[in-house]
C-alpha cells in the first residue's frame, strides 16, 4: 500500500526529532501501522535548517500553506507554536480536509473547542498526545485505557522546565535564572520561557487532561494559575524539615460542587513517587473509581522524547484513515453531544491544606494569637515548627519564622483568616502560603 504523505510545519526542536525517530525507526513504525508514514513536505521559515534537518528527497518550503495546499499530503504536523499562525494554519489544514498533529497544548487550551468542532464537523482527527507531558503516553491512558473509570482526580508534574529548576537549585545549589538558561539550551523551555516558570504551560496540559477526564470542554480561562517565581529559598527547606518537597502540580479533581481546575506550587510529602520526580521528568498520577491510583513517568519535554508521541499519533491516524469517522475515538474521549455541564470551580471553593509562613516578632502570645484566629476560623492545624529567633536591629529586638502546616480547609476561608493574621502588628511580612497535597 502507499505510504501516508505526512506535511510538517516547524522543523525545530520537535520537528527535527520527528524526523531524526521516523527515520531509524521507519520499518518497525511501518509494520505497526500497516503502511509506510513518510514526511515528504516540510515548511519552515529558516528553509536552510530545515533543509538540513529534512535531508534529501523532501521539499522543503517557507510557507506552510504550500504544505496545506498539497492534495497528496494526507496528515499535517503543526510544530510552530503559539496562538497565531498556528491557529489559522490548523484551521485551514482542517478545511482542506487534513488530519492534523500537534503538541501545541496552548492553541488547544485555549481555542480546543472551536477546532475540535471544526474536525469533527470535517470528519479529520486532530491527535495532541505530544501536547501532555511530552513522550509519556497521558492522553491514550486517560482517553482509552482509563475508558472504564469515573476519573476522581489527577495531578501531575506537568512542566520539566520548573521542575529542573527546583531540583537543580535544590541540590545544586545553583540560582533561578543560570538553571532556566540551561532548560533553554536544553531545548525544554518555551518559546517564551515565562509560560515555563508563570505556571501557564502546566495550566493549558491539566486543561486538556481536565476536559477528556471529566467530559468537560476546554476552559483554560477558568484554571488557577500560579508559577514558581515567588518561591523562597527558606520555604524549600522548611518543606523539607516537616517532610515534604515543593513541586509545581496540575490538580484536577471532580466534587460534589464541581471540578477544581488548578496550578500552583504545591507541597507533596517527601514519601509520595511524586516527590520523586527530578529533573525535566514529569509523572500524572490518575485516580480512577476502578483503577484506584495509577502513576505515569517519563521525560515530558525534549526533542525525541515529544516526537516519540507526535509518531504515535501518526501511527494512530494511519490506522484509522480508512475508519468510519463516527466511531472513532472522540477527540475528548467524550462524544460530542454527550459532553458534561460540570462547572469549573472558582479558586475560593477549592479544598486543600496549607503550609503558611509568617515572620512574627518574637514575643509572647503571638503564637497563641495565631492559633487563636485559625480556630475561630474552623481550620484545624497539623503541625507547627517555629523558628529560633533572630536578633534584628538594635535593642535585642528579635523576630523568627513560624511555619503551620493545616488539615483541609476551603480557599475562601484561608483567604479571609491570612488577611486578619496579615493585619496583625506583630506579623512583620508578606505571609507565603503554599498548598500541600497528600496524593492518596
Ligand atoms: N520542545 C519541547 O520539549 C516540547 C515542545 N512542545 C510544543 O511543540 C511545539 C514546537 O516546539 P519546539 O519544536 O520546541 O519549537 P521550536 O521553536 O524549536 O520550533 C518551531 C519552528 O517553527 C518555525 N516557524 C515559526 N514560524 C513559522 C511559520 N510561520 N511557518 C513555518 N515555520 C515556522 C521556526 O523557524 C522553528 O524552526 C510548540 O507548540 C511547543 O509548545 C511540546 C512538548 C515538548
Ligand atoms: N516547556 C515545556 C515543554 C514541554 O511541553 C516543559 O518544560 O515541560
Amino acid at each position: 500500500m502507499k505510504s501516508i504523505q505526512v506535511g510538517l510545519l516547524g522543523a525545530g526542536t520537535v520537528g527535527s526529532g520527528t524526523f531524526k525517530v521516523l527515520q531509524r525507526n521507519q520499518e518497525e513504525i511501518k509494520r505497526r501501522a500497516g503502511r509506510g508514514i513518510e514526511i515528504t513536505m516540510v515548511a519552515d521559515l529558516d528553509t536552510a535548517r530545515a533543509r538540513e534537518v529534512a535531508g534529501e528527497g523532501v521539499k522543503v518550503v517557507a510557507d506552510a500553506r504550500e504544505v496545506i495546499a498539497n492534495p497528496d499530503i494526507d496528515i499535517v504536523i503543526e510544530l510552530i507554536g503559539g496562538y497565531g499562525i498556528a491557529k489559522q494554519l490548523v484551521l485551514e489544514a482542517i478545511a482542506a480536509g487534513k488530519h492534523v498533529v500537534t503538541a501545541n497544548k496552548a492553541l488547544l487550551a485555549v481555542h480546543g473547542t472551536e477546532i475540535f468542532a471544526a474536525a469533527h464537523a470535517k470528519g479529520v482527527m486532530v491527535a495532541f498526545e505530544a501536547a501532555v507531558a511530552g513522550g509519556i503516553p497521558i492522553i491514550k491512558a486517560l482517553r482509552e485505557g482509563l475508558t472504564a473509570n469515573s476519573i476522581q482526580w489527577l495531578a501531575g508534574i506537568i512542566n520539566g522546565t520548573t521542575n529542573f529548576i527546583l531540583s537543580e537549585m535544590r541540590d545544586k545549589g545553583l540560582d533561578f535564572a543560570t538553571v532556566l538558561k540551561e532548560a533553554q539550551r536544553l531545548g525544554y523551555a518555551e518559546a517564551d520561557p515565562t509560560f515555563d516558570i508563570e505556571g501557564v504551560d502546566a495550566a493549558h496540559k491539566v486543561t486538556l487532561m481536565s476536559a477528556i477526564a471529566f467530559g468537560i470542554p476546554v476552559q483554560f480561562d477558568k484554571a488557577h494559575v500560579e508559577g514558581i517565581t515567588k518561591l523562597a529559598a527558606q520555604d524549600i527547606k522548611y518543606a523539607e524539615q516537616l517532610g515534604y518537597r515543593i513541586k509545581l502540580l496540575g490538580v484536577t479533581k471532580r466534587t460534589a460542587q464541581g471540578i477544581e481546575l488548578r496550578v500552583h506550587p504545591s507541597l507533596v510529602p517527601s514519601k509520595r513517587l511524586l516527590a520523586n520526580v527530578e529533573g525535566a521528568m514529569n509523572a500524572v498520577v490518575v485516580h480512577g473509581d476502578a483503577v484506584g491510583t495509577t502513576l505515569y513517568y517519563g521525560k515530558g519535554a525534549g526533542s525525541e522524547p515529544t516526537a516519540s508521541a507526535v509518531i504515535a499519533d501518526l501511527v494512530d491516524i494511519t490506522r484509522l484513515h480508512t475508519a468510519d469517522a463516527a466511531h472513532r475515538v472522540p477527540h475528548l474521549a467524550f462524544h460530542p453531544d454527550a459532553m458534561s455541564d460540570l462547572k469549573v470551580l472558582p479558586m475560593a471553593e477549592v479544598v486543600t491544606s496549607y503550609y503558611l509562613r509568617l515572620r512574627v516578632a518574637d514575643q509572647a502570645g503571638v503564637l497563641a494569637k495565631v492559633t487563636g484566629l485559625l480556630a475561630t476560623a474552623g481550620i484545624s492545624i497539623d503541625a507547627v515548627l517555629q523558628r529560633e529567633a533572630d536578633e534584628v536591629g538594635g535593642e535585642g529586638s528579635t523576630q523568627t519564622d513560624l511555619i503551620i502546616l493545616t488539615h483541609d480547609a476551603r480557599e475562601g476561608t484561608v483567604n479571609d483568616v491570612m488577611a486578619e493574621l496579615q493585619a496583625l502588628p506583630t506579623v512583620l511580612e508578606p505571609i507565603v502560603r503554599i498548598r500541600k497535597e497528600e496524593l492518596k
